[in-house]
């Protein structure tokens, strides 16, 4: 059996992403067709149609690898993981942002760091190596880096970007991880690798560019980062 790899793509009024997306997807899987792979869209009933555009991709690329799993309401980034986990066919999990600021063309990257040493996570980097972040200003780059310094600090996992969502795991060790992981929102990666940690996983870091995304809005509002204030603290009192 080759190695299959799901994508799970949250996605919240992303209509106008959604369809360059896949594209690249799967340009990228055509240039290795030694990895079978799918991709599991987990739309939070958004009003901009993304649903009607995920259908039409389905019919495009075939629903052997596209689904569509939707959810009633927008319940946050983190749970749409959870509630696209288990549709999982594959044997690694990818997680990824649809919004394009994650390029699908380093995945082959992610896949060939995983095997090398047979790593539990890979999980892409902006803050180590050749990674970076470009098109945000000031304030968004200091809520970024004020969050991994902080939990960096007192927590300690290692790990140089925690909140990142660009993602590789073994899908049995992200459904253990996922067990103890409380979070909803977007502090549910930061969560993820201080749980991983205790687990005693494996991470290995991927070096990737972030791009601002060009179409639609960045969803982190000020409810986020409160409920990232809470996740860091509750860690910290617990872990
Ligand atoms: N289904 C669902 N999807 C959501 C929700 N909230 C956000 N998303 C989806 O999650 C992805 C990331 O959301 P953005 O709103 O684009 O996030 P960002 O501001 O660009 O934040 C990025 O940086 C953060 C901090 O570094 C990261 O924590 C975050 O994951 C992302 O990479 C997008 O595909 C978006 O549609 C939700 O409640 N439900
Ligand atoms: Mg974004």
């Amino acid at each position: 059996m080759p190695d299959k790899y799901s994508i799970i793509l949250p996605t919240y009024n992303e209509r106008k992403n959604l369809p360059i997306l896949v594209y690249l997807i799967d340009k990228t899987f055509k240039q290795h067709p030694e990895y079978d792979w799918e991709v599991i869209i987990v739309d939070d009933a958004s009003p901009d149609g993304t649903q009607e555009v995920a259908k039409e991709l389905i019919k495009i690329f075939g629903s052997d690898h596209i689904q569509l799993k939707p959810r009633a309401g927008k319940l946050g980034l983190g749970t749409a993981y959870i509630h696209g986990l288990q549709f999982v066919t594959g044997n690694f999990v990818i997680i990824m942002d649809a919004d394009f600021s994650h390029h699908p063309e380093a995945i082959p990257q992610f896949c060939k760091l995983q095997k090398e040493g047979d790593y539990d996570i890979v999980t892409g980097t902006r803050y180590a190596g050749d990674g970076g972040v470009y098109g945000w200003d000031l304030k968004r780059k200091l809520v970024s880096r004020g969050a991994n310094f902080l939990a960096s600090t007192l927590l300690r996992p290692n790990v140089s970007d925690l909140t990142g969502s660009f993602r590789l795991y073994k899908k049995n060790v992200l459904a253990k991880i996922i067990l103890e992981t409380k979070s909803k929102g977007y502090v549910f990666q930061m969560e993820m690798m201080v749980r991983a940690r205790a687990l005693g996983f494996t991470i290995a870091e991927q070096p990737i560019a972030f791009v601002d995304r060009v179409y639609g809005e960045s969803k982190l509002g000020g409810d986020e980062i409160v409920g990232y204030l809470k996740g860091v603290w509750n860690l910290f009192i617990s872990v």
